[in-house]
């Protein structure tokens, strides 16, 4: 039977860490912090002498566990790069929930990982070329145990030779079509990260920005960066009170739509509070 790869229930992804597997002291640091998502990366944060040990360090640290209620997610270098292979290789029957692929440009990069990696992790997929941003529906369509897309905001930048900004105004459509397709597909839907450690304020907006634009949470590179993606990404204490009202109203009221608080609520909105309300008692989890 074909594993199922779609998330049936909530699974808070608000925060999630890249770190070079590589580093042993940051995956030690990594099994400690308040992540939702650990990524171990083999690709750009690691140099091409350290791949092979990184390699075997992502491996070792899946085996090794300890890492709780995190998700733990390895990024393989491309499929077109020397490594690709021994990594999807050594990552085969282990442990880990997903395998995240970088530059993602058309559904034969899935495929073809999903035949070396075999049955076993999910596929993640990093949407960071213009190719990948323009044949989205069918990445997002095309199986192969796909559940997450992940925005690469830098590598897109430099692709489209664009300024994104502190307002990241040349990437929202780019970063809408993500979220759709990701939607349309039933799949998750991660922001690409923030380069600037150290700018609170910054980071707060792109978190707000990447909330409001619908996607489940966001990429990091530092461990500063947790927990204002984890505020921003939980349902806040009145959404969570209206969510529980808009329940109650329609255990009373059993029409399509009703009256509550001077606004019109419908059954629509009703699917959505359950959603806040499910996501919240996840979070608090
Ligand atoms: C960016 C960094 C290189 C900064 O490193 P550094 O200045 O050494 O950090 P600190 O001195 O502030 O570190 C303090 C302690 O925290 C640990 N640490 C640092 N970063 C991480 C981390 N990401 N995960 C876990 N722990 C971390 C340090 O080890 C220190 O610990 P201790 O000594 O015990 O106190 C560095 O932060 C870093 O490497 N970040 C991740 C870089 C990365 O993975 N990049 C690739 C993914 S992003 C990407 O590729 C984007 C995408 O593809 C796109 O195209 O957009
Ligand atoms: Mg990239």
């Amino acid at each position: 039977m074909t594993p199922d790869y779609t998330t049936p229930a909530i699974r808070p992804r608000r925060s999630a860490l890249f770190l070079p597997a590589s580093n042993a002291r940051a995956v030690a640091k990594a099994r400690g912090l308040d992540a939702d998502v650990v990524i171990l990366d083999l690709e750009d944060a690691v140099v091409p002498e350290a791949k092979a040990a990184a390699r075997e360090a992502a491996v070792a640290a899946v085996r090794g566990g300890g890492w709780g209620n995190r998700e733990l997610v390895v990024r393989v270098n491309g499929l077109d790069t020397e490594w690709a292979a021994d990594d999807l290789s050594a990552l085969s029957g282990i442990d880990a929930d997903a395998v995240l692929l970088p530059k993602v440009s058309s559904p034969d990069t899935l495929a073809q990982a999903r035949a070396l990696l075999g049955e076993g992790p999910a596929l993640w997929a990093m949407v960071e070329t213009a190719r990948g941003v323009l044949t989205l529906p069918a990445i997002a369509d095309a199986g192969y145990g796909l559940a997450v897309l992940v925005a690469g905001t830098n590598d897109l930048a430099r692709e489209m030779r664009c300024r994104p900004g502190s307002s990241r105004a040349p990437l929202v459509s780019a970063l809408t079509g993500i979220v759709l397709a990701a939607r349309a597909a039933g799949l998750g839907v991660l922001d690409g990260v923030c380069n600037a450690i150290g700018d609170g304020d910054l980071l707060d907006a792109e978190c707000r920005q990447g909330r409001d634009l619908g996607f489940d949470g966001k990429t990091l590179i530092h461990p500063s960066q947790i927990a204002a993606a984890n505020t921003a990404f939980a349902p806040d204490p009145e959404e969570v009170a209206w969510a529980q009202r808009v329940v109650d109203a329609f255990a009373q009221d059993d029409r399509g739509a009703i009256r509550l608080d001077g606004r019109m609520v419908e059954r629509l909105h009703l699917e959505e509070a359950r959603r806040t309300l499910a996501l919240a008692g996840a979070v608090a989890r």
